[in-house]
């Protein structure tokens, strides 16, 4: 079935459904997910011609792209395939497109095996690994670090709101690693024991400053005052190219309901705190407390904070380790002159 609008396949709406309720997450996963959607739409497409084609591509693309704005990695998928859209007929641009779509998945998890196996260098056997979120790039570095003979511990953080250490830890764990499982407030004074952090990356900016899940930069600082390095591990996928003609990345805002959800709002507002007596008889709920004159609750939820790049040690990606200030450099030879939307492509 197709959506006879915009043309575009119920598998690419539902992919983007996915991505936005972070049921597929991760940059490198949701990069993969959008190209694999990519080559559905091209698939199932019904165009019947080539330029019927390329709108229905370009509004897979769009469709996908207006998920979530903080991971680069989306948009240069969908320009990587959509650049390999050749063909002057419909049945050479839908097998083009396939193609692409195949390529990129491949070149990704090879970059992902690359990157790990650079990354597990800066290892060495019996080091105690701090990670924070759940990225696969930062596990590929582990994984290839245990399968060379080093022993390794983690301590992994919770990662509020959504608990992705639990995927870390979980992972890990499968991998024979023994795990300590801390809550982010904690992890300054865990430090102590741990000789890396090892994050991943949503972004990379041009002037090396490291966008990842919320919490990342805090984790930073303190690791710096401490004498820990820290180590992102980013494909370079991950560079983000518009950052180099000024540009700023989006950080992507998400609902409050995912840190306070309803009843434990209710259980804030429900109570006047600005009158005694209800406080004192504690649990009393004030009826009006909801009204407009009680004082305004504001939850804020962004999911990634901007790390400096005076905090960050490396950025390890399958060309190799880069100091973050030098990061522009591959940047460049990478991505050439900046880029327009993926659907200009
Ligand atoms: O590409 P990989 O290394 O798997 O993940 C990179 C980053 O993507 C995640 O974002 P989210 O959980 O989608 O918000 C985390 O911030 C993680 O560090």
């Amino acid at each position: 079935m197709v959506d006879e609008e915009a043309g575009v396949v119920p598998a690419v709406e539902s992919t983007a459904d996915d991505i936005a309720a972070m049921e597929i997450r991760g940059a490198a996963t949701i990069a993969d997910a959008a190209a694999e959607a990519l080559a559905n739409q091209a698939e199932r497409s019904r165009a019947e011609s080539p330029a019927a084609f390329r709108r229905e591509l370009r509004a897979a693309a769009r469709t996908l792209y207006e998920t979530r704005p903080t991971a680069v990695s989306l948009p240069n998928a969908l320009r990587y395939v959509l650049r390999g859209m050749d063909g002057d007929t419909v049945a050479d641009l839908r097998a083009a497109t396939i193609d692409r779509a195949e390529t990129f998945q491949r070149d990704l998890a090879q970059a992902q095996e690359r990157l790990g196996e650079i990354g597990a260098n800066r290892l060495r056997d019996g080091d105690v690994v701090m990670t924070h979120c759940h990225s696969t790039d930062a596990l590929s570095c582990l994984e290839a670090a245990l399968k060379s003979g080093k022993h390794l511990e983690a301590i992994v953080k919770e990662t509020r709101p959504r608990k992705q250490g639990h995927i870390t830890a979980r992972q890990l764990r499968e991998w024979g690693v023994p795990v300590t499982l801390i809550v982010d407030n904690a992890a300054r004074r865990y430090l102590d024991e741990a000789d890396h952090v090892l994050v991943g990356a949503d972004s990379i900016a041009a002037d090396g400053s490291v966008i990842n899940k919320v919490g990342t930069s805090g984790l930073a600082v303190n690791a710096r005052e401490r004498g820990v390095p820290v180590m992102v591990a980013a494909q370079t996928i991950k560079l983000h190219p518009d950052t180099m003609t000024g540009h700023t990345v989006e950080i992507e805002m998400r609902d409050e309901t995912e840190v306070l959800p309803d009843e434990e709002r209710a259980a804030i507002t429900g109570v006047d705190v600005t009158d005694e007596d209800a406080r004192e008889t504690t649990g009393t709920i004030d009826e009006d407390a909801d009204s407009p004159a009680a004082p305004e609750l504001t939850v804020e939820n962004p999911a990634f904070d901007v790390t400096p790049p005076r905090y960050v040690d490396a950025i390890v990606t399958e060309r190799g380790q880069f100091p973050p200030e030098s990061i522009v450099t591959l940047m460049r030879e990478l991505f050439g002159e900046p880029t327009d939307d993926p659907w200009d492509a």
